[in-house]
This record gives structure tokens, C-alpha cells and sequence, in this order.
């Protein structure tokens, strides 16, 4: 009997879809499309007094060049990190260059969310269209990825005023917490079988262990550089009030081993910026270094080190007055138009005003929270408008290592605060010039098992051993000198 009755419900049930369909499709055939509108308007507000719940969607692109929503990349890092205990399926990326495991939740996963008693639904979907194209930014804009927010409408104002601020913020306190800062070079890329080459940026994650704590400096100089560093972090407000561009120039200079770069390491690790090593002789022209700056996200510390050795920039600007008269003589079509194809090839270099502009143009503005780092040897060959006040704001001078600085590499490489051997190294780093790469290298313990009295003799060998150079170079410099005045006095007694 019971069967009977589950295969007449079914055969009911089978009429029943076959007579809506027919009828269906009926009205699809005969029925006039603006009746068809108006009902189809009709059934779904119908449908909607019917369906309690709202849903929100949030799309990854938006606005007219495809910029990646903010907003969705708050929910994204937000749903990673709650979606491993609440998604039932899951995918996993490797992050942090292979040491960690990222997991996230699966593209038509849907999770459950319960906030303050309230239950959401999130779920991430992809509107897939047939047009699909590549585009600028190396995405696939029609291939649409969105996340969709579903709740009960009773808690509209709840959701709209509290859970997605909530949302937000979580979603950019973790991104703070998560993120793994990088380390970025622009190399040459070779496209199209080698036909063009441009520039690109590359990274690696930063993991420079040099801090404000173990750079051997001068304390009251150090205590400086930080406090300008953390007032420009936390100056927007006031940068944006004075009318400039949230960006600080810092030139380092001073003797190879003097800890230029490990002062911009420690700066990116007190700032938690991440850094982009600007290799100046693999950019093209000033357009493509144009290119790279807008690729430079902000929170972040764009070095070029040896900026003197990077390009002639004063050079090229001279070459390039020289020349341009030299074009104006020339008489000769056929040597013009060779000329011309040679400056043409030369201007496609980086020049002074193109890297002036990189630092202080327009475009420099663009992102905020930057600082720009030259590093140099020799302060003295630099064009004066490239590090006048305004552009590299901060002139920073890193020297010799004084007795401040060997204590905190005497802490850092041997744990050692005080000794009596301190004394004659004050006395020796006084008389001498050793960089604190040098005085670094003497202190390490070269064999194991090591003592500090051994770490300690063999930097005041080697201090001594300098001081006995200088003394001799300038003993030697004054004879010289002596023979060339004598030389002068007995020529004018002629
Ligand atoms: N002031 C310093 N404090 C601590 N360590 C230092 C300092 N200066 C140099 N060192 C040590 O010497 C090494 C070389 O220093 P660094 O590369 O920072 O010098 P630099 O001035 O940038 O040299 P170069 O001009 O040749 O690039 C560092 O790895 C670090 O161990």
C-alpha cells in the first residue's frame, strides 16, 4: 500500500511539472514581451516579499581600470584567517617563500559566521563571461571573483553599521600582523624572444637582521635618526596640512664599511617598510623609471645605493647641452640625421631631470609614506641639485668607528658590556681611523672554543697595527713635503 501511495504522488508529481512547463512555455511563445516584462517584474518582487534575506556582493575589480577593491581585500585576509575553522573546503598556498602554509577558503565554499548571536552567510563566487581578456595588470578582468554577504534583513542595520566595519578593520589588523615584509630589485626582463627589454620589479622576503640596537653609532646621532623616522611614520595628518607630499629623503654617506646599508635595513625594520632596491643602470629611459615608481607600493623605503656610481648624471646632462649646439652647426643632412639617431639612442637613458622628477615630480606623490635613500662614497661628486635640502632632506653621515659604537659591537658580537681592555681601545679607537666593518671583523672569534680577552687583543693588534701605518704614511707625507719646500727655497735662492 505504502508504495502504491509514493508511486501515485510521483506520477501526480510528474503531471503536475509537465503541465507548468507546457504552460511555460506557452506564455514564452505567445505572450507579448511587454506583458512578459511586467510580469516577470512582478513574480520577483513577489519572490523578494517572499525571501527574508539580503545579500551584499563585493567585487574584487572595480571602477574603471580594474583597481583591486580594498574593500575586498579586507574580506579576503578576514575570511582566511576565520575560514579554517569554519570552511569545510579549503586551499592551501605556500607563503613566505616556501617556509609556511596558507590556508584559505575554496572558491563556492560557503561559511557561517555568527556575530553577536546574529548568523551571516559569506560565500566566494566567480562570474566567469565567454570575453575574456588579459589585462594590464596581468588579470583576467572579466573572470570576476566576488565575495557575497547573505543575512536576515531584521539585522540590516546591525550589519551595515557594525559587522562590516568590524569586518574591515580585523581584515587590515591582520594583514599588519601577517605580513611578510619584501625585499624588491628591478631587473631586466627580456619579452617577446628578446625584442624588448623593460624593467620589472622582483622581490624576495626582507629578513635583514640589522636593527637601530646593533648599528655602532655615535648614541645622540642615532636617537636623532629615529626620532625623525617615527615623527615622519606618524605625520600624515601634518604633511598633509603643510601642503607636501608624505615622503622623506635621507642621504648616507661616509668610507665603504661605515654601515650605509645596514642603516637602511634597520630603517625598514624599525618602520616595518618594505624596501626597493632602485638598480638605476638597468632602467631604460626616464619613462620606465616613471613606470617603476607607480609600481611602489607605500610604506615603503626606495633605496639607490652608490648613487654616484649608478649613472653620470651630471655627465649626461653636460654631454647632452654639448651636443644639442654641436646639432644646430651641423650642415650636412646626412650627418644631422646620423646625429640625431644617435641622441635619440642616448636620451633613452636615465638623466638627472628624470630622476629629479622621480624624486620630487608629480608623480612622486602618488601612494604616500615613502622614504627615499641615497647612499655615496664620495658626497663630493654629487650634482648639488640632487641632494640640495627639500629633496634629500636628511644629510647623514656615517664615519669611523668611535668608542660608543665599538660598545655596542663588543655587545653584539661578544655579549660583553664592559672589560678592562676597554680602556686602551678608547684610547687607540681615538688616535685611529677603523671603519666598524673592520673593527667588527677583529672582534668576531675566529676559532671555537673562544674568549673575549683573545676577541679584544686581536682588534688592539689590529688597531695598533693601523696607528703604526698612519705614522709611518705621515711621517713619509712630511718628508715629502720638506724636500718639495726645500726644493722651492733653493730654486728662488737661484
Ligand atoms: N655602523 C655599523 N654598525 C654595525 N655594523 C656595521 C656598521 N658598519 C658596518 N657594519 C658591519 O659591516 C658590514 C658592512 O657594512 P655595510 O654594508 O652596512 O657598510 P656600507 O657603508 O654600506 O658599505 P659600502 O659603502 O661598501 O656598501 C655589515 O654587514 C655590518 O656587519
Amino acid at each position: 500500500m505504502m508504495m502504491m501511495g509514493a508511486g501515485e504522488i510521483w506520477a501526480g508529481m510528474g503531471s503536475t511539472i509537465a503541465a507548468v512547463m507546457f504552460v511555460y512555455a506557452m506564455f514564452q511563445q505567445y505572450c507579448p514581451s511587454v506583458l512578459r516584462y511586467q510580469f516577470q517584474n512582478y513574480s520577483r518582487w513577489f519572490i523578494n516579499l517572499l525571501n527574508p534575506y539580503i545579500s551584499i556582493s563585493f567585487y574584487e575589480y572595480t571602477g574603471e581600470r580594474y583597481q583591486r577593491s580594498p574593500v575586498y581585500a579586507d574580506i579576503e585576509t578576514y575570511l582566511t584567517g576565520n575560514s579554517s575553522q569554519l570552511a569545510r573546503r579549503l586551499k592551501a598556498d605556500v607563503v613566505d617563500d616556501g617556509k609556511d602554509l596558507l590556508l584559505s577558503m575554496e572558491d563556492y565554499e560557503e561559511i557561517t559566521e555568527n556575530y553577536n548571536g546574529v548568523k551571516l552567510w559569506w560565500a566566494s563566487r566567480q562570474s566567469v563571461t565567454t570575453n575574456q581578456t588579459i589585462s594590464f595588470y596581468g588579470t583576467d578582468a572579466d573572470d570576476r571573483r566576488y565575495y557575497v554577504l547573505t543575512f536576515h534583513r531584521r539585522h540590516r542595520n546591525l550589519v551595515t553599521e557594525k559587522y562590516l566595519k568590524h569586518v574591515r578593520e580585523q581584515g587590515k589588523k591582520m594583514k599588519v600582523e601577517n605580513r611578510q615584509r619584501k625585499l624588491y630589485t628591478n631587473n631586466k626582463n627580456e619579452s617577446w624572444g628578446g625584442y624588448r627589454k623593460k624593467s620589472m620589479w622582483s622581490h624576495v622576503a626582507f629578513e635583514h637582521p640589522s636593527t637601530f640596537q646593533t648599528l655602532a653609532m655615535d648614541p645622540v646621532k642615532k636617537k636623532e635618526i629615529v626620532d625623525d623616522l617615527m615623527t615622519f611614520s606618524k605625520g600624515k595628518g601634518y604633511y598633509a596640512k603643510v601642503g607636501k607630499a608624505w615622503k622623506r629623503g635621507y642621504l648616507l654617506y661616509g668610507p665603504p664599511g661605515t654601515g650605509k646599508s645596514s642603516m637602511v635595513a634597520a630603517m625598514a625594520n624599525l618602520l616595518e617598510y618594505d624596501v626597493y632596491d632602485l638598480e638605476l643602470t638597468s632602467v631604460t629611459n626616464n619613462n620606465e623609471l616613471k613606470k617603476l615608481f607607480i609600481e611602489i607600493s607605500s610604506k615603503s623605503i626606495i633605496v639607490i645605493e652608490d648613487i654616484d656610481c649608478s649613472l653620470d648624471l651630471t655627465g649626461q646632462r653636460k654631454e647632452g647641452d654639448k651636443k644639442e649646439n654641436a646639432d644646430h652647426e651641423e650642415k650636412n643632412p646626412i650627418v644631422k640625421m646620423a646625429k640625431k639617431a644617435e641622441k635619440s639612442a642616448e636620451d633613452s637613458k636615465v638623466t638627472l631631470s628624470g630622476l629629479l622628477n622621480f624624486i620630487d615630480g608629480l608623480w612622486s606623490s602618488c601612494g604616500g609614506e615613502r622614504l627615499i635613500v641615497f647612499t655615496t662614497n664620495h658626497v663630493e661628486k654629487l650634482d648639488p641639485a640632487l641632494i640640495r635640502r627639500g629633496r634629500m632632506d636628511k644629510h647623514i653621515e656615517l664615519s669611523f668607528c668611535c668608542f660608543e659604537g665599538f660598545k655596542v659591537l663588543a655587545n653584539n658580537y661578544l655579549d660583553l658590556h664592559s672589560h678592562p681592555l676597554f680602556e686602551t681601545i678608547q684610547s687607540l679607537l681615538h688616535d685611529t681611523q677603523m671603519t666598524p666593518a673592520d673593527v667588527a671583523e677583529n672582534l668576531m672569534p675566529k676559532v671555537v672554543p673562544w674568549d673575549v680577552e683573545t676577541c679584544l687583543n686581536n682588534l688592539i693588534e689590529a688597531l695598533m697595527k693601523v696607528k703604526e701605518e698612519a705614522k709611518s704614511k705621515a711621517e713619509e707625507e712630511s718628508k715629502s713635503i720638506n724636500k718639495e719646500e726645500a726644493k722651492v727655497a733653493e730654486s728662488s735662492i737661484q
